[in-house]
């Protein structure tokens, strides 16, 4: 529903988007994830048409923004809340956006409806939370009840209970069969709204798969093994051809192995083959966090600020170690993604 091919963007020596290709399809919300500065609201405006591509193309429903007969009523999109003149009422921002779009001024209500601004749509706009803006800019987006919704950051700053109804909204959007595309530099806030995943880092794809496939492909799943006849378990799995690392006491858990490349279940077959009993088998994967520094990790590291903001709420302990990874490394596990998925 949304394509967008090699698409492109240099403002003057700075490549804000660089040869982006991916899809967008309906019946899904799908994250267009990336750290600060990584060029998704760029992408965005260049799907909308406010801004011309170097290079590539961006279409919906098959033709460029551009050429759309009735854009509204195809696509809808909120990339900034607070566009609204404050002195207006919601009601009359909506009314005005109507008329100007040869809406039917029936739908103002239905839309006020639908994001649960009815009580306050004669409230000056000025006057609204971050939250209250949010849901009019959503209002507005669906006032063409258009079928490709498009939404720039739209929990940025928002409260606990904001964040949760635009995540159930855009989930509710998504299951009428309307493509919906989110993006967002939180990947925790992404992973509980989106099916599909679609990162980017300095602009190029990293990766584009379902969210289950990114945190598999992207962490490490090892298993943690533990046992009364530690050296003898250790000896058998190393028998069996696994990668075993010992990992003495800790102040949370006693002496254990750590498998790596294997199942629970792989693990659990060979040990009772050989009768050792098990006090503790347990799968464990990276978290998703984990994941999107492992494969933006590079993009990240020389945008000191960006990476200080993107890290921001991970605990120490959960940091990236330092030194970049090799170049094109990532790009290259992007690639590998993309095939593996379609
Ligand atoms: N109008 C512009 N003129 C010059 N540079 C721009 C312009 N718009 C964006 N850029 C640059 O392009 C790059 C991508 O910016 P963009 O805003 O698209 O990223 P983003 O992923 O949306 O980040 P954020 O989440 O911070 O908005 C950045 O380096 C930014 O400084």
């Amino acid at each position: 529903m949304i394509e967008v091919r090699g698409l492109t963007k240099h403002y003057g020596s700075t490549v804000a988007v660089d040869d982006l290709t991916f899809s967008v399809k309906p019946g899904i919300v799908t994250g267009f994830l990336g750290p600060n500065g990584a060029g998704k609201s760029t992408t965005m405006r260049m799907i909308l048409g406010l801004d011309r591509p170097t290079a590539g193309t961006a279409t919906v429903k098959g033709v460029p923004y551009g050429q759309l007969h009735d854009p509204l009523r195809v696509v809808g999109s909120l990339l900034d809340a607070k566009w609204v003149h404050p002195n207006r009422s919601a009601r009359n921002h909506l009314k005005w956006m109507a008329a100007a779009n040869g809406l039917p001024r029936t739908r103002v209500e239905e839309v006020l409806g639908l994001v649960g601004l009815a009580d306050v749509a004669d409230k000056r706009a000025g006057g609204f939370s971050l939250g209250m803006s949010q849901r009019l800019g959503i209002a507005g987006a669906l006032l063409g009840d258009p079928e490709v919704l498009l939404f720039d950051e739209p929990v940025n700053g928002l409260d606990p209970e904001g964040i949760v109804w635009i995540r159930k909204f855009m989930q509710h959007l998504a299951s009428e069969g309307r493509t919906v595309l989110v993006s967002s530099h939180l990947l925790s806030e992404m992973a509980l709204t989106a099916q599909n995943l679609v990162v980017i880092g300095r602009g190029k794809l990293i990766s584009d798969s379902s969210v289950r496939e990114f945190v598999d492909f992207a962490t490490d799943t090892t298993v943690r093994v533990r046992g009364p006849r530690l050296e003898e378990i250790e000896r058998c799995l190393r028998d069996g051809g696994l990668g075993v690392r010992v990992e003495p006491a800790d102040p949370i858990h006693p002496p254990h192995l750590v498998v790596s490349g294997a199942t629970t279940d792989q693990v659990g077959d060979l040990l009772a083959a050989r009768s050792l009993a098990l006090h503790e088998l347990a799968g464990q994967s990276g978290s998703l966090e984990d994941a999107f520094m492992k494969l933006t990790g590079d993009t990240v590291e020389y945008h000191g600020a960006d990476a200080d903001a993107m890290l921001g709420h991970l605990p120490p302990d959960r940091q990236p170690p330092g030194g970049p990874p090799e170049a094109g490394r990532h790009a290259a596990h992007g690639q590998d993604v993309e095939r593996e998925v379609r």
